[in-house]
């Protein structure tokens, strides 16, 4: 795998209105999730999402953007289905990481996370813990692809209130590291909590072949 180049200030200044865009296709996402106006007005506004649709898909890309580097030097993904900012599916979710290299995150799930009545679905929460957990070993030094994730779900995670996400790389083996991470309200109460292990491919090393996705590799612009 290699990085995209740093983006030139041209394709900044897009991807932050496309960042705005993401943004307002969350809020419409979740006036959908929440809407309760009259069926011809479901009607109406479906043709002109549909419109609207079709002007975004113009010019398309073969796939969404990956790992590149931002101007600050640092690995971004503004496609992740976590933490993209340009990704309307993802939260997004700002992880920071701390002095001692473990990682952080405020989440607000909002209704249309939700599984059962009133409660977050567990594989919203599964997914968040993966992605942090992920950082955590990356950020310790040892970064790699999800290998087994086991989770505990203590007590039903609410929306529409603030949670905070916390993980930590706890060892590594070889090519194998392992992580904690939980979801907790702001008092500390643990909601769900997971272990996950981390393999640094062997195609990371040169060792394999690297996998083809399904339909071959994406070209990205
Ligand atoms: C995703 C990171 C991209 C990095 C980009 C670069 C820079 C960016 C910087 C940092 C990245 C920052 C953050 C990352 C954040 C979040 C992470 C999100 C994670 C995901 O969302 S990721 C998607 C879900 N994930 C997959 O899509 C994996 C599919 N899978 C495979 O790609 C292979 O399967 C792989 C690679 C797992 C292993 O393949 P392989 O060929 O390298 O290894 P091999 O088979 O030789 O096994 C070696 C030893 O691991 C044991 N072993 C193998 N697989 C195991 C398993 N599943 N469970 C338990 N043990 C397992 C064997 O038993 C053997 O053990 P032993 O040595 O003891 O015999």
């Amino acid at each position: 795998m290699t990085l995209d180049l740093a983006s030139t200030e041209d394709a900044e200044s897009r991807l932050a209105a496309l960042t705005v865009l993401s943004r307002q296709v969350r809020d419409l996402i979740d006036a959908v999730v929440l809407t309760d106006v009259p069926e011809g007005e479901l009607t109406a506004v479906t043709a002109e999402l549909a419109a609207l649709t079709e002007r975004l898909g113009a010019v398309r890309r073969d796939s969404p953007r990956s790992f590149e580097f931002g101007p600050d030097g640092l690995p971004r993904n503004l496609s992740n289905a976590v933490t993209g900012a340009a990704n309307p599916h993802a939260l997004p979710l700002v992880v920071q990481v701390t002095p001692e290299r473990t990682v952080r995150a405020e989440l607000g799930f909002r209704p249309v996370h939700e599984g059962p009545p009133a409660t977050v679905h567990g594989g919203v929460s599964a997914m968040i813990l993966d992605q942090l957990l992920g950082q955590a070993v990356a950020a310790a030094g040892f970064p790699g692809m999800t290998g087994t994730l086991s989770l505990r779900y203590r007590r039903p995670v609410p929306y529409g209130e603030p949670l905070v996400a916390t993980a930590e790389h706890t060892r590594s083996q070889g090519r194998k590291s392992w992580a904690e991470g939980r979801i907790a309200l702001p008092d500390g109460t643990v909601l769900v909590e997971a272990e996950g292990l981390f393999i640094a491919p062997s195609w990371w090393s040169g060792k394999g072949p690297v996998p083809e996705p399904e339909g071959g590799a994406g070209g990205a612009r």
